[in-house]
């Protein structure tokens, strides 16, 4: 008898002690709080149940597959061989259970077998060709932190999942992600673990044509601990749905011409000036730039709210165009708030632009920026050229504080292209030419003016100019918001240079917000020095 083969979309491991009836939950109203997840729409149930007595286990498990058969869903027994033996279920291992080579030996043929991964080298031994038809998934993580697991290994976030899923390549062994797994936590999952496969194996590899992606996404709480799990089940069927929409835009490449970016930003601009499309930009920003970035959001007519509350961010999150992240004086209050508030918006599919100011000056920054990439997706990252490659892991541009020093990169667009390679978002660097890249179409503007190094908060306002654009509500995209947004601050900076009132920075500075105000389709289409590069 052939192994049956399983769709692991919602792959539910249940802990009767997470119910939101008791602590440990009586096995009939756990039983139908299974019902309903499975109702719900979960593809496949694993029972764990850690600390209890076989003969426990063994009813609790007996019990749940006559549900799960009733659904015509595979069950999973954790770590249990005999149990699982017992009643002709499937088994998952952990790395600290039997190893997988003799569970499959006892199993037989016919039985699924899954086992929890947590590393590149855990996922090269599966794949060896002594182990091959061993194993048919692997559980990979935890992702995230989580209260459900005692003895976690490590968290290895986002990108320690893509780095797994990196070797598995297009293996057929299935691959599930687990730990804090959330309808918070799924957007980013979703667009930061698919992996670059072959013909280049390297991750940063400039242009990457297919991804290997998950097949489902394993949970505990988030089902276990909801009131309404079949209401839980569905939102989390419905969140991995859009799964294939991430990687479809990954593999899609570029098809922008620069005269087509400089024609659909002045169409922007031109939409921007219409009352009904007005964006409201949410900015957890620092403290030195507030009131310019408000008053720049409001001259680009766009609505400002600079709130750093943790309790409205969800609220906030429905109503917003996009959310602005600026690590310029990041507390760690702050940051606390950034992470919710960015995951609410991954919830609601709003757009996330990160201004990681300062990120080469010192650790904390540096370990403040990839948690809070790890803990959310962004769609765009605009720093300048210190910041870009201190993300990029190089160390060719230094900086002081919050400012890039020396002449930038000998190589520009290969940093941005492979740090937006990588991890699969635009980069925006600005500087004398700002070069923005979706690790396939790398463009080059050359706009601007001499007086933007010369105020405070100048890349702040970048930021906020291409929040602008990435929250308008069209088709286009954050490669084309990222480039209207510089297109556009760059242009009045320009034309406020120019301005004979203008006598110093100050001065400057309140021009740059008029000329903001003023600015039209036709300054775009007139002065734009953009190229493909
Ligand atoms: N010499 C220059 N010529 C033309 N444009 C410039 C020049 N310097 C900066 N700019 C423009 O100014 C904006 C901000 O870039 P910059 O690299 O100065 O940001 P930043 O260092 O992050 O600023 P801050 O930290 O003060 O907010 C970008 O849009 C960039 O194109
Ligand atoms: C000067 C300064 N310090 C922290 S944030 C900021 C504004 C420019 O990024």
């Amino acid at each position: 008898m052939p192994r049956p083969t399983v769709d692991y979309s919602l792959y539910y491991v249940t802990g009767r002690s997470l119910l939101p009836t008791t602590s440990t939950a009586p096995l009939d109203s756990y039983l139908d709080h299974l019902e309903l997840a499975l109702q719900g729409g979960v593809t496949v149930v694993q029972i764990r149940e850690k600390d209890v007595d076989g003969r426990e286990f063994y009813e609790v498990a007996r019990r749940s597959k006559l549900v799960c058969d009733k659904y015509n869903v595979p069950l999973f027994i954790n770590d249990r061989l005999d149990i699982a033996l017992l009643l002709s279920c499937h088994l998952h291992v952990g790395q600290s259970d039997l190893p997988y080579q003799l569970a499959r030996h006892l199993l037989g043929p016919d039985r699924l077998l899954g086992v929890s991964v947590n590393t590149p080298d855990e996922m090269l031994d599966i794949l060896k060709p002594e182990h091959a038809g061993m194993v048919d998934y692997v559980g990979i993580g935890p992702a995230f932190g989580t209260q459900t697991k005692k003895n976690l290994n490590p968290v290895i976030g986002v990108r320690g999942v893509r780095d797994v899923l990196q070797v598995l390549g297009d293996s057929e062994i299935k691959a599930v992600v687990i730990g804090g797994i959330t309808p918070e936590t799924i957007p980013n999952v979703l667009a930061q673990t698919p992996a670059p496969l072959l013909p280049s194996a390297d991750p940063t590899a400039a242009s990457p044509t297919k991804y290997r992606s998950l097949d489902g996404l394993a949970v505990v709480s988030s089902i276990a601990a909801s009131p309404t799990p079949d209401v839980a089940a569905r939102e989390l069927r419905a969140l991995f749905a859009q799964r294939d929409e991430y990687t479809t835009r990954l593999e899609r490449g570029g098809e922008w011409s620069a005269e087509k970016v400089v024609q659909v930003a002045a169409e922007l601009v031109d939409l921007l000036r219409s009352e009904e499309k007005k964006p409201l930009m949410h900015h957890i920003t620092n403290t030195v730039v507030q009131n310019d970035c408000a008053n720049l959001t409001l001259a680009l007519n766009a609505s400002p709210i600079m709130s750093t509350v943790s309790a409205e961010a969800a609220a906030l999150s429905k109503l917003l165009g996009c959310l602005v992240l600026n690590l310029g004086t990041a507390t760690v209050p702050i940051l606390e708030v950034q992470t919710i508030a960015g995951r609410e918006a991954n919830r609601n599919r709003k757009k996330v632009v990160f201004d990681p100011v300062g990120v080469g000056a010192t650790a904390y920054r540096r370990k403040a920026a990839s948690d809070l990439l790890n803990a959310c997706h962004v769609s765009i990252i605009k720093g300048n050229a210190g910041e870009i490659g201190a993300l990029a892991g190089s160390s060719e541009v230094q900086a002081r504080g919050v400012d890039s020093v020396g002449p930038g990169f000998k190589d520009p667009v290969t940093v941005v292209r492979t740090l937006a390679a990588r991890e699969k978002l635009v980069v925006g660097m600005s500087g004398e030419v700002d070069y923005v890249s979706d690790g396939h179409s790398t463009f080059a503007i050359e706009n601007g003016s001499e007086w933007q190094g010369k105020i405070t908060g100048s890349g702040c306002m970048a930021s906020s100019a291409v929040a602008v654009f990435a929250g308008l509500d069209h088709e286009s995209g954050p490669l084309v918001a990222t480039l209207a947004g510089l297109l556009v601050i760059n242009i009045a900076a320009e034309i406020a240079a120019e301005r004979t009132t203008v006598q110093g920075p100050n001065t400057f500075r309140s021009a740059l917000i008029d000329e903001c105000h003023n600015l039209t389709p036709e300054d775009v289409v007139k002065r734009a020095r953009i190229k493909r590069v």
